[in-house]
């Protein structure tokens, strides 16, 4: 194995009833470094990261974290941001942090805190009343106040403003390290290929593309935005 590897994805399979959502899917994820996950509606992302984050069981197949296969240790290790608004709307922007301050062992209240003054969330904002930028941002840094190895974001930037997006991207860069891993789904490509290492392009559940971004680049001889554009022109 390699000592860097954080996942492994070994010829994994998932069907939903009548549909197949994910066909042998093969990947090796490394250590401190950001994949993008890409691909258009329906190409099987989030079915990936809810089978990493065992939300999903999978057909065939099997996914290691550190070399061990999927456990309630891992589970519990893995900082899943759904695409889904899961904050309660009755909840102040403090209680939502109180809530994952419960929910995880591994939160820092104080970083949490931090990042929404640094964004300008107020504490004491109801849910209810916080613009999509707002609650984008706020779903993203309570995510990234946890302290743990591998984040997966599903479409952090989805339903967010230019300059939001713009924060998400900064906060996700600022608490990145060496030790830590981000999966980032999005069909937003252009933005976010300026903070990836390495890319995987799912169409129809399987993996057309994978590898290093910057290697993709001088070896395609065009942008991974470019490329997404090639891979996905029939979709
Ligand atoms: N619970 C489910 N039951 C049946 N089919 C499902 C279910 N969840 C997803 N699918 C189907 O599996 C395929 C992959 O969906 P998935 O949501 O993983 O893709 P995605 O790339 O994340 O797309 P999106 O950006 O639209 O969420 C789609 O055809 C979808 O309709």
């Amino acid at each position: 194995m390699n000592e860097n590897e954080i996942l492994r994805i070994e010829n994994l399979t998932k069907k939903y009833y009548n549909k197949t959502a994910l066909v042998d899917v093969n990947l090796s994820v490394e250590k401190g470094k950001i994949y993008g996950l890409l691909g258009p509606n329906g190409s099987g992302k989030t079915t990936l990261m809810k089978v990493i984050a065992q939300l999903h069981k999978q057909s065939s197949g099997q996914v290691l974290i550190n070399g061990n296969p999927l456990s309630y240790e891992s589970k519990a290790s893995i900082s899943y941001m759904p695409t889904e608004n899961f904050l309660y709307d009755s909840f102040k922007v403090k209680h939502a942090v109180k809530f994952y301050a419960d929910m995880y062992k591994d939160f820092r209240e104080d970083y949490a805190m931090n990042i929404l003054e640094e964004i300008k969330v107020d504490p004491e904002f109801r849910i209810a009343k916080l613009s999509s930028g707002l609650n984008g941002k706020l779903k993203v840094a309570l995510a990234l106040s946890r302290n743990t190895d591998l984040y997966m974001l599903d479409e952090p930037l989805n339903g967010v403003d230019v300059l939001s997006r713009d924060t998400i991207m900064d906060l996700i860069t600022k608490s990145y390290d060496e030790t830590k891993t981000f999966i980032i789904s999005t069909h937003l490509v252009s933005e976010i290929e300026k903070i990836l290492d390495s890319v995987i392009f799912l169409k129809d559940g399987r993996v057309e593309l994978f590898g290093d971004a910057e290697e993709l680049r001088l070896s395609k001889g065009t942008s991974v935005e470019g490329l997404y554009k090639e891979v996905y022109k029939n979709v």
